[in-house]
């Protein structure tokens, strides 16, 4: 089984993180750009084929995905569960997860995967079923962190909230914009889970009545919420400015 991958970040990522997954790239031909060359050098080490097609090919195969030049078709990776959580947290010291409780935008889960990556979150969890998947439109928006941080799926959100809570000791801290206490006012630093809620509802019930505590993001204006993936990025740099204060 194999999917495509499209444009050039998203390529660079999975040859450094998984270049055994790489079967064969396509790149437009006569496209000079000093970004290209050295991923193709390096392909060519590897010795993964690559084929050099004119635009109206290249946009063809990438049927109507902005593929800047470059498309890769891989091997579909194995899907994470739950039971992969274990191992991505050991010898971890202070680990930070990000929770995504039924977002359904691949919009927004490509950019929440794109912060979750530079604020160093070490595996995004989201329930099985209730999710958008790793379409080529994610990975897209994600700009090559759909290739380095881990999706885990799994089939019981609040169950995995609880292992986590009392397997490995990570706080579960739930985003609300109605909670009392603000993200501005909690300490944040120890070993944590950042649960998000989904674009209409927010977090469902269970996911919420699992928290360990409840945060919000103070809104000055006449708008109730901010996007998930904002809310998202607000909350993980303020968790990363109090680890880095510390
Ligand atoms: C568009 S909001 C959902 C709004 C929904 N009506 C609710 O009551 O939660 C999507 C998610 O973004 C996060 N969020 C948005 N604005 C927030 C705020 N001011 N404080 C904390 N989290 C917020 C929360 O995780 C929320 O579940």
């Amino acid at each position: 089984m194999s999917e495509y991958i499209y444009g050039i970040h998203a390529v660079r990522a999975l040859l450094m993180n998984a270049p055994e997954r790489l079967v064969e790239v396509y790149a437009l031909k006569g496209r000079d750009d000093k970004r290209l060359q050295p991923l193709l050098n390096e392909l060519y080490r590897l010795g993964i084929s690559v084929q050099f097609f004119n635009r109206q090919t290249m946009d063809k195969k990438a049927q109507d995905e902005a593929h800047q030049g470059l498309i890769a078709r891989i091997k579909v990776a194995r899907e994470l569960n739950e039971n992969d959580l274990a191992k991505i947290l050991q010898d971890r010291e202070n680990p930070l997860l990000l929770v995504l409780d039924g977002i359904t935008d691949p919009h927004n889960l490509g950019a929440c995967l794109r912060t979750a990556d530079a604020a160093g979150v070490c595996a995004v969890i989201v329930p099985k079923d209730k999710s958008a998947q790793l379409t080529s439109t994610v990975r897209k928006v994600a700009c090559g962190a759909a290739e380095t941080v881990p999706l885990i799926k799994v089939t019981n959100l609040a169950r995995t909230l609880r292992d986590l809570q009392s397997q490995f000791n990570i706080w579960v801290v739930g985003t609300a914009g109605e909670a009392t206490e603000t993200i501005y006012k909690s300490r944040l630093t120890g070993p944590l889970a950042l649960v998000m809620g989904a674009e209409g509802d927010g977090m469902r019930r269970l996911t919420r009545e699992t928290c360990d505590q409840l945060i919000s993001i103070p809104m000055a204006g006449a708008v109730s919420s901010l996007n998930v993936s904002v809310a998202t990025g607000v909350c993980l740099f303020e968790i990363v400015r109090q680890r880095l204060a510390n």
